[in-house]
């Protein structure tokens, strides 16, 4: 009797995404074949991200999983903009990255370095995939200017505070916003000159008799590129244009995508390029925002949760990660310390059931095995219906809790879906979850020993002695939890 090993898995479910542009779900049809080329807006590095900024990188990092998981090539590229954002979208308003260097009395350079560092550390701390580039606006300058050089003479014109670009030169300005041209949305103080209305700078020229910190020569004068010039090199050039899918938080929907997107096919055109709609990018996709209670979480408002404080009050990061998984990327999420413990509490469910499986199953099968196939199609179909990790979840969970089946097909099965959603279960030790909150006043190990005393006390039926272990245990801020069903000993008291 020959034996045959089980066909691998080809997921084959049609993949369907929302393009922001026309508010449908579209099949995707990659530009190249078998390649997916992604490019997500990148942070503004003057200050830490907050979990909101998060929720944009753990969405792009699902669909690049979801992305690799159909079988396609993935180059994904993330910037990194360390000039040209200011504090309004639109144009008005200083660099932020000036202002928060002259309020920290240091330099550009040191306050960028110190905040992409901090980015990185989050973005490693969720899972989120390394892209095939992180590229750094200032090292895209010359670029910038080519570019600018290249559609200034029929889409630009020169004012005293920089080169604009006049939105009415392109067809249907605006189509991604759905925004009035005239008024644009979110536009304030006019500049003097501007022909329209959402006109915006591609170059800012450093005002006579002013210096700052970041700025270059160019062709109109001294001065720092435009933030929207800066994403259309950057992507154009990595990526080439058109490329497949271009990602960032709906609040870019409005003003720096659609401007963007004139660049594009101001670009495109002067190029003879025949991109469908000149769009640059075929698919725009854009996550909703994390909210609180009091409204969207943002950076320039000062008071933000940072990744950094859930830890700090006993919360594994991958909880967070998770809680963006349990809502759909398209649908605004709330944002609460209850929500935020549901997750871990599902996260120790999940790692529990894989610990019990590893400890069943020596090694990961090969390939999951036929018994697995209706399971994955289930998953596949999730993902591929624009990233529906909720239900995707649920069929997750639903093979943990199989019994009588092979444990190393089983892990194989839940491997595979895991690589997908990117919770690193089958790396993650179950210890790795009781975070020590930072108010805690005795370390792991040293909760351990307690535990262990309390446990030697209880079986030699010394309920004093166990209680008092309990106390002293509890004055250091730790509660231990008798009968806990997920078999976690202790919690934050
Ligand atoms: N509350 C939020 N929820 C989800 N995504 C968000 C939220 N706030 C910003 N984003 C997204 O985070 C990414 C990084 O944004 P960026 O660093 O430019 O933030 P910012 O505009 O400086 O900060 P903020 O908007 O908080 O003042 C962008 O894709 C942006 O759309
Ligand atoms: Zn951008």
């Amino acid at each position: 009797m020959s034996v045959h090993a089980p066909a691998p898995f080809a997921p084959s479910a049609p993949l369907r995404l929302f393009n922001s542009l026309t508010r449908q779900l579209e099949a995707f049809q990659p530009v190249h074949a078998g390649e997916a080329r992604v490019y997500s807006c990148g942070p503004t590095v003057y200050n830490y991200p907050h979990i909101g900024n998060m929720r944009a990188y753990v969405f792009a990092d699902l669909l690049g999983r979801t992305l690799s998981f159909k079988g396609l090539k993935l180059t994904h590229v993330i910037n990194i903009t360390d000039v040209g954002h200011l504090t309004d979208d639109a144009d008005e308003g200083e660099d932020k990255m000036e202002k928060m260097a002259r309020a920290e009395a240091r330099s550009i350079w040191d306050i960028a370095k110190h905040y992409t560092q901090a980015y990185w550390e989050d973005v490693k701390a969720l899972n989120i995939r390394q892209p095939a580039r992180w590229t750094i606006a200032t090292e895209y300058v010359p670029q910038m200017i080519a570019f600018a050089e290249r559609i200034a003479a029929k889409h630009c014109y020169e004012l005293d505070s920089g080169l604009y670009f006049d939105v009415s030169t392109v067809a249907d300005y605006g189509r991604l916003a759905r925004a009035q041209t005239e008024e644009g949305e979110g536009r304030i103080e006019a500049v003097e000159g501007k022909r329209n209305g959402a006109d915006f700078a591609i170059w800012r020229k450093t005002p006579p008799g002013e210096k700052r910190q970041m700025e270059w020569d160019s062709p109109w004068g001294r001065g720092a590129p435009g933030w929207h010039l800066e994403c259309s090199v950057m992507s154009g050039e990595v990526l080439g244009f058109p490329f497949d899918i271009h990602t960032g938080g709906i609040d870019h929907r409005e003003i720096h995508h659609p401007n963007e997107i004139a660049q594009n096919q101001a670009f495109c055109c002067t190029n003879g390029l025949d991109v469908p709609a000149n769009s640059g990018a075929r698919i725009w996709m854009h996550n909703n925002f994390l909210v609180e209670r009091s409204g969207k979480m943002s950076k320039s408002s000062g008071e933000f949760l940072r990744l950094q404080l859930l830890i700090d009050k006993g919360y594994h990061p991958l909880a967070y990660r998770l809680m963006c998984l349990q809502a759909h990327y398209r649908s605004e999420l709330e944002f609460s310390w209850e929500g935020l413990g549901a997750a871990l509490t599902r996260l120790k469910r999940m790692l529990i059931a894989v610990g019990q499986l590893k400890e069943r199953a020596p090694e990961v099968a090969a390939q999951p095995g036929p018994r697995f196939t209706p399971f994955l199609e289930r998953f596949d179909a999730a993902m591929s219906d624009d990233l529906n990790t909720a239900v995707a979840l649920t069929v997750f969970e639903e093979v943990l809790g199989l019994k009588k089946v092979d444990p190393a097909d089983k892990l194989a099965a839940v491997a595979a879906m895991d690589a997908v959603l990117g919770l690193g279960l089958l790396e993650l030790d179950r210890r790795a979850l009781r975070i020590r909150p930072k108010g805690v006043e005795i370390d792991e190990a040293g909760i351990e020993a307690l535990l262990d005393a309390r446990k030697a006390a209880r079986a030699e039926k010394d309920f004093a002695r166990s209680d008092a272990l309990r106390d002293q245990i509890a004055a250091k801020g730790v509660e231990v939890m008798d009968g806990d069903p997920l078999g976690w000993e202790w919690k934050l008291a």
